[in-house]
């Protein structure tokens, strides 16, 4: 007998996944339909190939994950998070469709080549997949320091680092993320690129002990995860969980902080980098 690893199929998380999703149900129905005139059967199947075209292509486009991440991604999709969680594993309910992947983790990686940070600091690591992705791109002596609350997650984390040529550049902080930040600062720690990709309530608080210590380098800049979350900050408001309105608050916290300055990228669900601004006396 063959043991045949059922693999759950990540549900969509993104604004184009869901279209997509919804996309490909409305299809299905006009294909059961005789009466409906070619042209909006023909627009509803143009506008289903196009959503639905564009996450492969990036995939085909986009330099190949390392072998180190692409088997933290699949042992992440193979975990029973759920049976985890109810059974007191993980101390968060925590699923494969949290990791950032592919796409986003060439991103990251890409950032820490074009901005030549030494010293990275990730807000939320859960299996480590964003973290080792940026490690891959510091020089010898750079630095990652990851913040995890979950210690399954990060000992899944750590497992992984340890089959990997960079993960000795990765130094692991288990604890709530905000007590960890203190530790931090006090300390006089300092980081060149932040990544911010754990509890979307706490992003405020996040990025304001950010700014308003040591912790964010003069020049440095902060990556932020999920800020379309899904499309909910966009959508009308009663339509929103509590982390699309945690997230729809982050964003006009950000907006009107006369400190930075920011661009939201939709990839994936939403990346926004931020840098913060150098105010001049003549402009108080
Ligand atoms: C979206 S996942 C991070 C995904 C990861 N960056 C990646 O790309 O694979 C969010 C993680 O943040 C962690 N987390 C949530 N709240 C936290 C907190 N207050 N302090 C530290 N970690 C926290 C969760 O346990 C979870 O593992």
């Amino acid at each position: 007998m063959t043991n045949v690893i059922v693999q759950p199929t990540a549900r969509p998380v993104t604004p184009l996944g869901i279209l997509t999703k919804k996309l490909e149900a409305v299809v299905k129905q006009i294909n059961q339909r005789t009466d409906l005139p070619p042209e909006l059967v023909g627009n509803l199947h143009q506008a289903w190939r196009l959503a639905a075209g564009l996450d492969p292509y990036l995939e085909e486009c986009t330099t190949p994950e390392s072998s180190a991440l692409a088997a933290l991604a699949q042992t992440t999709a193979t975990e029973s998070w759920g049976e985890h969680f109810h059974g007191g594993t993980t101390v968060r309910p925590l699923e494969q469709e949290m990791l950032s992947g592919h796409i986003e983790g060439q991103t990251l990686k890409m950032f820490v080549h074009m901005t030549k940070a030494k010293r990275v600091l990730e807000i939320g690591m859960f299996t480590g997949y964003s973290a080792l992705a940026m490690a891959e791109a510091l020089p010898e002596d750079g630095l990652l320091v990851a913040c995890e609350v979950d210690p399954y997650a990060a000992e899944i984390g750590q497992k992984a680092f340890q089959q990997s040529p960079h993960g000795a550049k990765i130094r692991v902080e288990l604890g709530a993320a905000l007590a960890t930040l203190d530790r931090l600062a006090e300390a006089g720690e300092s980081f060149d690129l932040v990544f911010i990709d754990a509890d979307k309530k706490e992003y405020i608080a996040y990025f304001h002990q950010l700014l308003g210590t040591s912790l964010l380098a003069p020049d440095g800049f902060i990556c932020v995860d999920n800020t379309l979350l899904q499309g909910e900050v966009y959508l009308p408001t009663e339509e929103r969980s509590v982390n699309g309105e945690a997230i729809a608050q982050f964003n006009r916290t950000v907006a009107i902080d006369p400190r930075v300055e920011q661009v939201l990228l939709p990839l994936r669900d939403g990346l926004t980098i931020i840098r913060r601004v150098v105010i001049h006396n003549s402009q108080l």
